[in-house]
């Protein structure tokens, strides 16, 4: 990860906010993803980490203030397919998988909405290569395991051209050892030069994938760095254990 891990800023979020009438889900949230770097994000529940995700990707809504650029290109107020094709593409933490369609149906319908015309089955067979399941492209894809079921959204995310890949909470659900293989597959895809971010209570995985982290807490950026400075910071472990309370 880190010897192909860039200085370049390839996303920039600027004092981003988001309210739902008088209550503040997000606020003046600012940090960076450089080029190639996994970036993780933690914080306990209703920190506002998934609201962020639909800020920065505008689906299902946008940011009410602050600056969001894709690699140069200010996205904070275009719809949400027009900021996937710029290549901003995000997991969701419910299934997002066609069940009585195949695995490789499943990831050709991601190919042809994102690229159409010519190449899809060859796109769609890539992502499946990427994701680990080309064995699996004939299975009716709501006979598969929890795993494949989340590599499979991975895998649609991932046609075409990806600059940067949002995963919400892929553990979720998943046992220690698929945890692990989830790892595996971040790290196989980080070390392509892919620029991810992935929000995750599971926070062993983050501190073996991520380059850095942030803690977010109510709606604000708590802390940022590495993830064994970030998970020893004693505002952290508060934020946790006042969580954990009652
Ligand atoms: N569309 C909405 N309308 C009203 N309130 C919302 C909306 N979306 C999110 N919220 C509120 O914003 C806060 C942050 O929610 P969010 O789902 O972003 O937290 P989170 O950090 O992702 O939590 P979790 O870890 O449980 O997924 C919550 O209090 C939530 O109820």
């Amino acid at each position: 990860m880190t010897m192909t891990m860039h200085d370049r800023v390839l996303l920039s979020v600027r004092e981003v906010s988001r309210s739902f009438d008088s209550y503040q889900a997000v606020r003046q949230v600012t940090f960076d993803v450089h080029e190639a770097e996994v970036l993780g994000i933690a914080g306990p529940n209703g920190a506002g980490k998934s609201t962020l995700f639909n800020l920065l990707s505008g689906v299902p809504f946008s940011a009410s203030g602050g600056q969001i650029e894709l690699d140069g290109r200010r996205i904070e107020r275009l719809a949400g397919h027009r900021i996937c094709r710029l290549g901003l593409r995000r997991t969701f933490q419910a299934d997002q998988v066609f069940p009585e369609l195949t695995v490789y149906e499943n990831a050709r319908l991601a190919a042809a909405y994102l690229r159409g015309g010519r190449g899809v089955r060859r796109e769609a067979m890539k992502v499946l290569e990427r994701t680990g399941l080309l064995a699996l492209a004939d299975a009716r894809a709501g006979d598969i395991s929890v795993l494949a079921k989340k590599k499979l959204m991975i895998a649609g995310a991932l046609v075409g051209d990806v600059q940067v890949l949002l995963l919400d909470e892929p553990a979720g659900g998943l046992d220690a050892h698929d945890q692990d293989e989830l790892a595996s597959l971040i790290e196989t895809l980080s070390s392509t030069g892919l620029t991810i971010v992935v929000i995750e209570h599971v926070l062993s995985l983050l501190r073996r994938v991520a380059d850095r982290m942030i803690v977010m807490v109510a709606g604000e950026v708590l802390v940022t760095g590495r993830p064994e400075d970030v998970l020893a910071d004693s505002r952290v472990v508060e934020a946790y254990l006042g969580e954990a309370s009652p």
